[in-house]
C-alpha cells in the first residue's frame, strides 16, 4: 500500500481569488500548495483590458504574505467590445495567458459576457493566430433549456460551431461536469482541453438536494447525476493529457451562500489536494495524480512544469478548518463528506 507520494508541485488552471479583503484571506490557501494559477477575471467590474489585468496582478502579488511564492497567470474577460490588439499585446508581454468566455448571464458576474458570438469573431481569430487559449464557461443561458442539460447543449449550439469557424483556436472547456463534455474533448485533437474540479469528482446532484438543500454544494455548472461523476473520475484518472486540474475554488461568504438566492461556487482551495489524493487512491490511480495536477496543465499552456516537489503522506484523517475567516465574513470550506487521509507535507 502506497503511503507516500512525491509529485511535482501542482498548479491550479481555474481559480477565483476575488479582490480586497477576500483576496487577502483566500490567496494563502492556494499559495500554500500551488505554484501558479489561472486567475479568473469575473470581478465587479470585470478584468477586460491588459491594463486592468496588470493592475489586478499587482494587487494579488501585494496580498501575498511574506515568505510565500505564487505566480498568478492572468486572463482577460471577453466582452463584445474587446479589442483584439489589446489582447495580442497583453499576450505578447507574457502578462495574459488566456481569454475567458462567459456567455452573458451564465454564472457569477457574467453580465458583461458575450450575447452575440459573431461580435467576438475578430478576437477569436486573433487568438487562433497567436495561439492564445480561450477558456470557456460552457453552459447555454436559454431559459428553455433545463439547467442539467445546459453544458451538453452548449457543446452543440455554441462551442462546436465556434471551433469549426475558427480553425486553430485552442480551447479549454472549464469545470466540465458531464460525460458529454468528456466525450467531446476526447473526440478532438490537441487544440481542446478540459479542466475538472475536485468537487465534481466527489459530489453528484443528490449531494445538493437529498435530505435538505445544501448550498455549499451548489456551483455552476451544477453537479449532474452519478453516471456523469463517474465519467469525470475516469477522465481525470486516465492520464489523458487533455484533462487537468482547475479547482474553480470560488469563495462566497456564508451569508451569500446560505440565502434565499444563494450564490454559486464551492470553496475548495484549502483541501483540494487531500480530496484529489483520496479520489485517485480509491481508483488505484495514485501514479496518475501528477499528470492530472502538475503536468497536463502546463503542457496545454505551453509552460514548463514546476521544478520543486510536494510530498503527500497517508495517515490518520487530516484535519482542516470548516471555515476560513475573511474581512467580509466566514467562508465555508468544501466538505467532501468522507474522511481525508492524505496530507501535504
Ligand atoms: N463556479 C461557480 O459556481 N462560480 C464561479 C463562477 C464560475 O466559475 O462559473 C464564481 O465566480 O463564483
Ligand atoms: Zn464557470
Ligand atoms: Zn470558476
Amino acid at each position: 500500500m502506497t503511503t507516500k507520494l512525491t509529485i511535482r508541485r501542482p498548479d491550479d488552471w481555474h481559480l477565483h481569488l476575488r479582490d480586497g479583503a477576500m483576496l487577502a484571506a483566500v490567496l494563502p490557501e492556494t499559495a500554500r500548495h500551488f505554484a501558479r494559477a489561472i486567475i479568473m477575471p469575473n470581478l465587479v467590474p470585470p478584468v477586460v483590458t491588459g491594463a486592468q489585468a496588470a493592475a489586478y496582478r499587482d494587487r494579488i502579488l501585494a496580498a501575498l504574505p511574506d515568505g510565500m511564492s505564487f505566480e498568478p497567470l492572468m486572463t482577460l474577460y471577453l466582452t463584445e467590445d474587446t479589442d483584439p490588439q489589446d489582447v495580442a499585446q497583453a499576450a505578447a508581454s507574457g502578462l495574459v495567458r488566456a481569454v475567458k468566455l462567459y456567455p452573458a448571464g451564465a454564472t457569477t458576474n457574467s453580465a458583461s459576457g458575450v450575447r452575440d458570438f459573431d461580435r467576438v469573431r475578430d478576437v477569436l481569430e486573433k487568438m487562433a493566430e497567436i495561439g492564445l487559449p480561450l477558456c470557456v464557461h460552457g453552459e447555454v443561458t436559454d431559459p428553455e433549456i433545463d439547467i442539467f442539460d445546459r453544458e451538453a447543449a452548449f457543446i452543440d449550439r455554441v462551442l462546436d460551431p465556434i471551433r469549426r469557424a475558427t480553425p486553430g483556436l485552442r480551447v479549454v472547456m472549464e469545470h466540465v461536469t458531464t460525460a458529454d463534455a468528456v466525450a467531446y474533448v476526447r473526440s478532438a485533437e490537441n487544440d481542446l482541453g478540459a479542466t475538472i474540479t475536485a468537487h465534481h469528482l466527489v459530489i453528484n446532484r443528490n449531494h445538493i438536494l437529498v435530505g435538505g438543500i445544501k448550498p455549499h454544494y451548489y456551483c455552476l455548472p451544477v453537479a449532474k447525476r452519478e453516471t456523469h461523476r463517474k465519467a469525470l473520475v475516469e477522465a481525470a484518472t486516465s492520464g489523458d493529457a487533455r484533462f487537468f486540474l482547475g479547482t474553480d475554488s470560488a469563495p462566497h461568504t456564508d451569508a451569500n451562500k446560505e440565502s434565499a438566492c444563494g450564490c454559486a461556487g464551492c470553496f475548495t482551495a484549502t483541501n483540494t489536494l487531500s480530496v484529489l489524493a483520496e479520489v485517485f487512491d480509491r481508483q488505484g490511480a495514485l501514479d496518475r495524480l501528477e499528470a492530472f495536477a502538475s503536468l497536463n496543465g502546463p503542457a496545454f499552456y505551453r509552460l514548463p512544469p514546476n521544478d520543486d516537489k510536494v510530498t503527500l503522506t497517508k495517515g490518520a484523517p487530516v484535519t482542516y478548518p470548516a471555515k476560513i475567516e475573511t474581512g467580509d465574513g466566514p467562508v465555508t470550506v468544501f466538505d467532501p463528506g468522507f474522511p481525508l487521509h492524505w496530507s501535504v507535507t
